[in-house]
């Protein structure tokens, strides 16, 4: 069995239709209406231990929902969870030992107590031993740099700081598994990579098995090899990031730098389909440099750089990636069905 495994599962929230404004406010209390809505609609995941996983979708998706089911702070309207062996919201404290959990919105420290003394509440709640307690307080101290704040409560501390206690207080414990919900939203770009490697180095040192919601792609592709797109409660791909990027993004585009002129490099590739070539910057300048836009499953880039040395002399290229996040914005967007997504996702699993 699968380290997370669900089956069929749901969540029906049972949601107030209400009329705008006061009116619409006071009539509620005399005739209640409501709808159910369907926030998770048959999932079947399986994580394997030591995975890292992105859950994406747009807002209002499901994703929260299926990790507050996991977590066992949700219980679910139908289908199946185990987690770790146990049912979450049947063996709510047990499950508790073995997950932590981080909430990009809100804290889980005191507000007005030192963040210093919140991690040794956590300590006694959680019955951390004490050499793990100072293990990890000495390993995460200095992979976050906690240590100038250590002594501000919860309340003074800034949002870059709060996240890094936060983490630390998630991962005190040594859980088997974490659930990241948005956990580097806000933050300034020093402070995501500080978490971002921090993050990376559990999952390799500890073997910690992640489970990432967040709209930041940044965080996608530098922590998960792993994808699962959700969209209204439903899963519309589960595979690899790698799949999707190479069924999606057929397209590469390489920068190259000559020492001299290379007038009609157009004829290069007159036999080649797909390929498009441009000449970024202005003047002088764009006649020493190309850019040359090929479909990767049609020309290789060795072929294009072999037939440019051939004319003249190449100083210096570089090949553009595809980006995840075009891709993903298609999904939302729905130019990309599910049957496409499934054949990107074959071949992986
Ligand atoms: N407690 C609740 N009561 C009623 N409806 C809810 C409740 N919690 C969530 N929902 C609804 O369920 C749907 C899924 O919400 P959820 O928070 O899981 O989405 P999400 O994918 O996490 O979105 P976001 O990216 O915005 O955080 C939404 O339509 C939301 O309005």
């Amino acid at each position: 069995m699968s380290l997370i495994e669900t089956k069929g599962l749901r969540k029906v929230f049972r949601q107030a239709v209400k009329d705008p404004g006061l009116a619409g406010a006071v009539k509620h209390l005399f005739t209640q209406r409501y709808k159910d809505k369907c926030a998770v609609e048959g999932i079947d995941l399986k994580i394997e231990e030591g995975e890292s996983v992105a859950y994406v979708g747009p807002n209002g998706a499901g994703k929260s929902t299926t990790i507050k089911m996991l977590s066992g702070v949700l219980v679910p309207s139908g289908g199946e969870v185990v987690v770790d062996g146990l049912v979450p919201y049947k063996q709510r404290m047990d499950n508790a030992q073995r997950i932590g959990a981080v909430f990009g919105q809100r804290t889980q420290l005191w507000w007005d107590i030192p963040v210093r003394e919140s991690l040794a509440l956590l300590r006694d709640i959680y019955q951390v031993p004490e050499s793990t307690f100072k293990k990890n307080m000495d390993a995460f101290t200095e992979l976050l740099g906690l240590e100038s704040f250590l002594h501000l409560s919860a309340r003074k501390l800034s949002l870059g700081q709060r996240m890094r206690a936060d983490l630390a207080a998630a991962l005190l414990h040594d859980p088997k598994i974490v659930y990241l919900d948005e956990p580097t939203i806000g933050l300034d770009v020093a402070v995501k990579h500080r978490i971002r490697d921090f993050i990376k180095e559990m999952n390799r040192a500890k073997g910690t098995t992640m489970l990432l919601t967040t709209h930041d792609l940044g965080d996608i592709e530098d922590l998960c090899e792993r994808l699962v797109i959700i969209d209204q409660g439903r899963i519309i791909y589960d595979g690899k990031l790698q799949d999707v990027k190479d069924a999606f993004a057929r397209e590469r585009t390489i920068h190259i730098q000559l020492s001299s002129p290379l007038p009609e490099a157009e004829s290069l590739f007159r036999d080649l389909p797909d390929v498009s070539v441009n000449r970024p910057g202005e003047g002088a300048e764009a006649a020493f440099s190309l850019s040359i836009r090929f479909d990767r499953f049609r020309c290789t880039a060795s072929d294009i750089v072999k037939r440019v040395m051939n004319r003249g002399e190449v100083v210096d290229f570089r090949i553009d990636e595809p980006s995840i996040e075009d891709i993903i914005r298609r999904v939302y967007e729905g130019q990309l069905d599910s049957v496409v997504l499934a054949e990107a996702g074959k071949g992986s699993a």
